[in-house]
């Protein structure tokens, strides 16, 4: 910094600018700002810790709020190309198994030793920060799932904006259905530690235990700005129009529809105009316990989604899986054959974060077909009242549930007009099948 300010003062401002690459220059000599982002997003935030927080200000906290996001996506796009989580932004890794769990950590907090001790799977792990360099994967069996663990490079503050390998590790948490954030507990400022890196990974649109905000939004070629909300609204300052309204014009968008259906805040108002933002579940595995004493083990311990382990000491690994487990919100459905046992070894697995998992889906998931000659399901498990039930494509499955599909008889199918083709020749080909055994008999 300081040959910074000479050379300011020299009036070789901006000549000191490029010799410390604060400033790329295209081919043609023309000055990309990319630092200039960086520096407006810094403006921005002094201007918003200078700006009392109250109810007259909050208006014009949001427009800020909403050019620092704004700003921010765009640093993403011109950096890295591709933008957050998108293809050819590093590690290519292919997906495996039923789920995806991103270790992501400060440097040396044992994540390689953990996916060592996991998997079958060998990762250096040593003394030293920065072992890890690239992107190993492990896979685990657990509940009759595989589970595709990525052990990634450490990554530390200023990671979302491209410090160490940070932009790619963050890109690969953003593609996990799970983020299992690794924390060395013998650390005094592990708690500081954990702030950063919620920060970091919020910065680039990760939105950790959070649920998407109820809100209805969409742009409109016209009709200006219709907005509305059906719950009184506290933090959105006094005019929560207005606030909403600056948002807008920060985004330039004079017609659209919005909708609140809960009380949100400013910052979710912009999560959902930016629309990139991805949700995803973040457990907090507070390692090397074995380093502390049993009061700070218990301290960390009541933390918001933690769990306190020792890799080195295997202890309470068992107990890390089953929350894994839990946090991923996977379910097991297995299928049945009329008159067979239900095939236990080879459930099918499902993601049951977004929406419920109901029988239609999991039809979907067995094949594209069954669905069209779907009549009802025999369900037997924890969703349903008898065993077995008879449940429609409606009917939300849980973890466990034995389903067996029985579909329309063919005259049930004559019955009904428009039938696809493919259910014609499916039918056409059974009746076949059957004279010539007929034939044959
Ligand atoms: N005391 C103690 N040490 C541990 C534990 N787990 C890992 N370590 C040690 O911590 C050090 C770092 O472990 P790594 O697994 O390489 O850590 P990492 O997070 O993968 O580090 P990078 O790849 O450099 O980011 C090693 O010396 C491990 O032996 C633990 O539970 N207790
Ligand atoms: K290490
Ligand atoms: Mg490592």
């Amino acid at each position: 910094m300081p040959r910074v300010v000479r050379a300011r003062k020299e009036g070789r401002y901006w000549k000191a600018r490029l010799c410390f690459g604060l400033l790329h220059v295209s081919a043609s000599g023309r000055i990309l700002s990319t630092m200039g982002i960086v520096d407006r997003i810094k403006e921005i935030e002094e201007e918003m810790a200078r700006t009392q927080k109250n109810k007259a200000t909050e208006h014009h906290l949001g427009a800020l709020k909403a050019r620092l996001a704004k700003l921010r996506s765009e640093l993403l796009l011109e950096t890295g190309s591709k933008g957050p989580g998108g293809a050819g932004s590093g590690f290519e890794v292919a997906r495996s198994g039923d789920g995806r769990v991103a270790l992501i950590g400060f440097p040396s907090v044992g994540k390689s030793s953990l996916l060592n001790t996991l998997t079958d799977t060998e990762s250096q792990a040593a003394a030293y920060e920065f072992t890890t360099l690239t992107c190993i994967p492990g896979n685990i069996i657990y509940n009759d799932t595989k589970i595709q663990l990525l052990d990634l490079p450490g990554i530390i503050e200023g990671a979302a904006h491209g410090k160490g390998r940070g932009k790619e590790v963050i890109a690969v948490a953003r593609s996990s259905d799970l983020v299992l954030m690794v924390l060395d507990g013998g650390k005094e400022q592990v708690n500081n530690h954990r702030a950063i890196l919620e920060r970091e990974l919020e910065t680039v649109g990760l939105r950790l235990n959070k649920k998407p905000p109820n809100i209805y939004f969409r742009k409109k070629k016209d009709g200006g700005v219709k907005f509305n909300s059906t719950v009184p609204l506290t933090q959105l300052g006094p005019d929560p129009a207005l606030t909403v309204g600056r948002i807008l014009y920060e985004y330039k968008i004079h017609n659209c529809e919005m909708l609140l259906r809960e009380d949100v805040s400013t910052d979710q108002v912009i999560d959902v105009i930016e629309g990139n933002r991805k949700y995803v579940r973040c457990l907090y595995a507070y390692n090397k316990i074995d380093t502390i004493t049993i009061e700070d083990v218990d301290r960390l311990a009541r933390e918001p989604d933690a769990i306190v382990i020792s890799v080195r000491h295997k202890l309470n690994l068992e107990r890390l899986l089953e929350r894994m487990w839990d946090y991923m919100g996977l379910i097991r459905v297995y299928t049945k054959r009329r008159g067979a046992p239900p095939e236990f070894r080879e459930p099918l697995v499902m993601s049951s974060e977004r929406r419920g998992v109901n029988v239609e889906v999991a039809c979907e998931n067995i094949s594209r077909e069954l669905s069209e000659i779907f009549n009802y399901a025999l369900v037997w498990g924890r969703s349903t009242k008898y065993d077995p039930q008879r449940c429609g494509l409606q009917h939300t499955l849980e973890d466990e549930d034995v389903v067996q599909v029985v579909g329309k008889t063919v005259t049930q199918q004559k019955r009904e007009k428009g039938y696809s083709k493919k259910v014609q020749e499916h039918w056409d080909a059974l009746k076949a099948k059957k004279k010539k055994a007929a034939l044959r008999s």
